[in-house]
């Protein structure tokens, strides 16, 4: 059997994808000719993926999310692409998907609230369709301020107590473009969320960030590390960083296609998967944005299979 192929056989966990990012480019063209925007001044779907070969820096990457957002800017288009993107999961013989995704207020179009109860029903109805279980976190985008962050988490704490939607909210997600904003003006949110029980996925040194990495990690709020690019000595992380990471054993969610489309990693066999693996640390292969970065898990894990661990 071809590697790529025993891949997709397998049955698998993805725990780092964003739901926007997540798009293929049949739902983006699904919802482009809903709003009869095709062939106007509307981006076309291939202008907002990256293809094989190509990169973008994560400056022009964030300005795809900001494309998305605005052709998912309704509650009908949430509905959608939560339904697709978890049917193609499923499609991919993922059985258990962790989606995250920011809740966004979008003045006479929906409240966070609405927004997130759409993408919890459209879960559970996705759900009873495909063999897959699906878990939410909830997105703080470090560069929306932390007012935003707070009510968030505010959303997050009344989804606990819910009799359908609060088994499936699991935790939060702190993600954003790393340039923007500072992680330590989050923590008083992230101290609340820990003490209502939340488990927390941070995006950490996805660029070079040794100070804001280290407050967070002696903050002792992290379960999981997403990237973690730039941690590992062989990038330029510190002695010390490296060191709490491997004390506090704590999983690195790693997103091959992700890091070389966006220009942080040379290539498959430079990415710190190896580095990673060669101490035995748990990490678990992601996709981070399928759509964005125009991949699936079973490629993530085909790439993943290319990375040297000597
Ligand atoms: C490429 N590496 C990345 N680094 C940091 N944050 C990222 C990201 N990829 C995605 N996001 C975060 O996820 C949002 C899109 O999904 P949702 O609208 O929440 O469903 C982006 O706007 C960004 O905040
Ligand atoms: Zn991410």
């Amino acid at each position: 059997m071809e590697l790529l192929d025993y891949c997709r056989s397998l049955p698998k966990v993805e725990l780092h994808a964003h739901l926007n990012g997540s798009l293929s480019d049949a739902t983006v063209l699904k919802l482009l000719s809903a709003r009869e925007q095709q062939d106007g001044d509307f981006l076309a779907s291939a202008e907002v993926t990256i293809k094989r070969g190509h990169q973008r820096t994560l400056e022009e990457c964030f300005q795809v999310f900001r494309i998305l957002h605005s052709i998912t800017d309704n509650l009908e288009a949430m509905q959608t692409i939560t339904q697709d993107v978890i049917q193609e999961f499923a499609a991919d013989n993922v059985k258990y998907l962790e989606l995250r995704t920011t809740p966004k207020n979008i003045p006479n179009k929906m409240t966070k609230k609405e927004y997130m109860d759409t993408v919890l029903e459209a879960t559970v109805e996705a759900m009873k369709k495909s063999n897959i279980r699906v878990c939410l976190l909830l997105s703080i985008d470090r560069a929306r301020g932390v007012e935003d962050a707070w009510s968030t988490l505010q959303l997050a704490k009344e989804y606990l107590t819910h009799d359908v939607f609060g088994p499936l909210v699991c935790g939060l997600d702190v993600s954003g473009n790393p340039h923007s904003g500072d992680l330590k003006d989050y923590l008083p949110v992230l101290q609340e969320a820990q003490k209502c029980g939340l488990k927390l996925a941070v995006h950490l040194a996805e660029v070079s960030s040794d100070t804001e990495t280290l407050t967070m990690l002696n903050s002792g709020l992290v379960d999981r590390i997403g990237h973690g690019t730039f941690i590992h000595p062989d990038a330029g992380g510190s002695k010390e960083l490296h060191a709490v990471v491997r004390k506090q054993n704590l999983p690195l969610e790693l997103c091959i296609s992700s890091n070389i489309k966006s220009g942080t990693v040379k290539s498959a066999c430079h990415h710190h998967l190896g580095f990673w693996k060669k101490e035995n640390h748990p990490v678990v292969i992601c996709t981070d944005d399928k759509g964005v970065f125009s991949t699936s898990l079973s490629e993530e894990f085909y790439l993943g299979a290319q990375v040297r661990t000597i």
